[in-house]
């Protein structure tokens, strides 16, 4: 693509892959992981748990729908989190109903380096045979020696408390889809449930699914002190999904131990999940390469159902170190590892994937239904003690 500045991807490896650039024009660094998903491209870009690491999506053609105002998942200033995109094929045109603005528009504007022309299948399999491996993207002036470099440079996620990077700043109210100057949980909003979110790097659509569900969602920084948000007497709290090692978050699992002696109803996504289990004494292991994609087949072991869900994480808990008052409810059909639990003694429940998203497009709704169950049957049991 002549009109195109040049770009190259070059992994830790060493392995090189000239391009052009599609987006800012720059240098960035990341791990490289690889997604599995066909859409949903701006709600990749826009998800906070993937800071600090560059999406190659293995879908060949992207950006053919451009991007609208309602498909950003991140509820901070900084709407996109990834550090970089590498794709195979920019469409020539973009045409759809909500479309604002076009893919390489969308990444200038928000300054992401981004590539594409590079043969996406080679690096994928460099990375499912090599597992995770840090890059770097250079787009516009080009020096592979320097990107190198810079790609060996980056420490990994490994070790890293990313949560605190992408946490909102303030406690705030989330009311329809739309932020609301925080007042409490406002008498004029109807929902029935008091949900707390620890926002760790949440996505939007959490929250839209416990406001569609009766709930009054206050969204909390990953840092609060969490007598302070006891104090505000919440139904349930929901430990959001987010960015980096779950093992470096020390504060959040210190916070959830206390929420799990107070035996408030929790509901744990993602990070959230890996969260509950260090807080019983579970421990969190890095894979060979994460889990990203939105056709992943989960099993629900209760019943033998298997649904189709969306993935998006690179750390796991090795279930084999869960104590006796963990029960597996879910695991995945692609390499057995686990993907959801519940206690016995607790009105808790976690799930490794992402039951906000819709690939199914419906079969992990559930999961919110359980969580706003178990906020019911415990508020009853409160209100007969
Ligand atoms: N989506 C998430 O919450 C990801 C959790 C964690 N950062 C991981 O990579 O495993």
């Amino acid at each position: 693509m002549s009109d195109h500045p040049h770009a190259v991807l070059v992994l830790a490896d060493g392995a090189v892959f000239h391009g052009y650039a599609i987006g800012a024009t720059g240098i960035t660094t990341g791990e490289v992981a690889f997604n599995t998903a066909m859409t949903g491209y701006q709600e990749i870009l826009t998800d906070p748990s993937y800071c600090r690491q560059i999406i190659t999506l293995t879908y060949p053609h992207i950006g053919n729908t451009g991007t609208n105002s309602e498909d950003n998942e991140s509820i901070s200033a900084c709407a996109v989190h990834a550090a970089g995109l590498v794709i195979r094929d920019l469409p020539l045109m973009h045409s759809n109903w909500r479309s604002k603005q076009s893919l390489p528009d969308f990444l200038k504007r928000h300054h992401v380096v981004a590539i594409a022309g590079i043969d996406t299948r080679k690096l994928t399999r460099i990375l499912r045979e090599k597992g995770a491996l840090a890059g770097c993207i250079m787009a516009g002036q080009v020096d592979v020696d320097d990107a190198l470099c810079q790609a060996r440079a980056f420490p990994g996620l490994e070790g890293l408390d990313l949560a605190r990077v992408v946490s909102c700043d303030d406690v705030r109210e989330f009311d329809e889809g739309e932020w609301t100057v925080e007042e409490g949980y406002r008498a004029s909003n109807n929902g029935r449930w008091r949900v707390a979110v620890l926002d760790f790097g949440v996505k939007r659509a959490i929250l839209r699914k416990l406001v569609e569900r009766g709930c009054r969602v206050k969204v909390y920084p990953a840092q609060t002190d969490i007598h302070e948000i006891l104090a505000d007497q919440p139904d349930g709290v929901l430990l959001s999904n987010g960015p980096g090692d779950p093992g470096a978050c020390d504060y959040a699992i210190a916070a959830t131990r206390i929420l799990l002696a107070k035996k408030i109803p929790l509901f744990g996504i993602c990070l959230g999940h890996q969260l509950v289990a260090l807080a019983i004494g579970a421990q969190t292991v890095k894979m060979k390469f994460g889990h990203n994609g939105a056709n992943h087949p989960v099993q629900d072991i209760d019943n033998g159902r298997v649904m189709i869900t969306s993935q998006n994480h690179g750390f796991a808990v090795a279930a084999e170190t869960l104590p006796d008052n963990a029960r597996i409810t879910h695991k995945s059909l692609f390499d057995g590892t686990l993907q959801g639990f519940e206690l016995s003694d607790h009105p808790v429940f976690c799930f490794q994937g992402h039951p906000e998203a819709s690939p199914g497009p419906h079969d992990a709704d559930y999961l919110f239904d359980r969580f706003i169950n178990n906020i019911t049957q415990h508020a009853q049991k409160d209100s007969f003690a």
